[in-house]
């Protein structure tokens, strides 16, 4: 099973249209010292995230240059997940994550995997991506997904794949990287900060379909062995 995250929601039409979609999770991007067609106000990204119903996972990504901004951009938007794109060392992330109740991401660059196992153990989940020189994401660019595959298969923390993912090539780069989930934010974007719907049911749908894929061949490749998955009801209740 692969989980999918849609990022960079900027109204609520398209956050129906990402939960209509059966994503797992939704970001809203704020606070960023960058230029982008996805960022909102930090009172919007709160009133999104406020909106989206149960059971679909809220994110907000920002930029801070502190624990104390993370921490107060967090305690005001009020996400399930805060996604940290910036240098922070480990100590500084064990510091946000003990000082609110949203779980943590690190953003790590993915020509950068040491640092991803450096941080891992201080954070809930790792996202590796293609980010540029300023720490942002959003670049719509691919990387070397043999390398995060790698990554993925050695980390003890969770593996968030993201950068220049599309309902094109999304399958394979879960069959490739076997992530934990997969983010995509302009791969389905129908202009800057507007969502194509058709895009994002589409993104959804194939990495959903490539997750059952590597979950059957795996079963076939363990000899069909039957896990608690598997049980009937019968047995569930029995
Ligand atoms: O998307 C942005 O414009 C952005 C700007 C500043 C910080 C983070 C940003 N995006 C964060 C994400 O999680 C994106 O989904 C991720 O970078 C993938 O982007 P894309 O390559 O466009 O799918």
């Amino acid at each position: 099973m692969v989980r999918t995250k849609i990022c960079g929601v900027t109204n609520e039409a398209d956050l129906r249209a990402v939960e209509g979609a059966g994503a797992d999770a939704v970001g809203v991007i704020a606070d960023v010292p960058v230029e982008t067609p996805r960022e909102v106000a930090v009172e919007d990204a709160a009133r999104l995230v406020a909106a989206a119903p149960p059971f679909l996972t809220t994110t907000l990504v920002t930029m801070p240059d502190t624990p104390a901004e993370a921490v107060d951009a967090a305690d005001r938007v009020g996400s399930d997940v805060l996604q940290l794109h910036g240098d922070f060392a480990p100590g500084a992330f064990r510091e946000i994550r003990d000082s609110v109740g949203a779980k943590i991401v690190a953003v790590v660059d993915a020509e950068d995997p040491e640092r991803a196992r450096d941080v891992a153990p201080a954070v809930d989940a790792v996202l590796v991506d293609s980010i540029d020189g300023s720490g942002a994401g959003g670049t719509g660019e691919t990387h070397d997904w043999a390398a995060t595959a790698e990554v993925t298969a050695t980390l003890d923390a969770p593996v968030i794949l993201a950068g220049g993912l599309g309902p094109e090539n999304v399958a394979e780069a879960v069959e490739t990287v076997r992530p934990f989930a997969v983010d995509v934010a302009s791969g389905v974007e129908a202009r800057g900060g507007q969502k194509d719907h058709d895009a994002v049911r589409a993104f959804v749908a194939n990495a959903a379909a490539a997750g059952e894929r590597i979950a059957g061949d795996d079963a076939e490749a363990s000899g069909g062995s039957r896990t608690d998955d598997d049980r009937t009801v019968e047995e569930v209740s029995s």
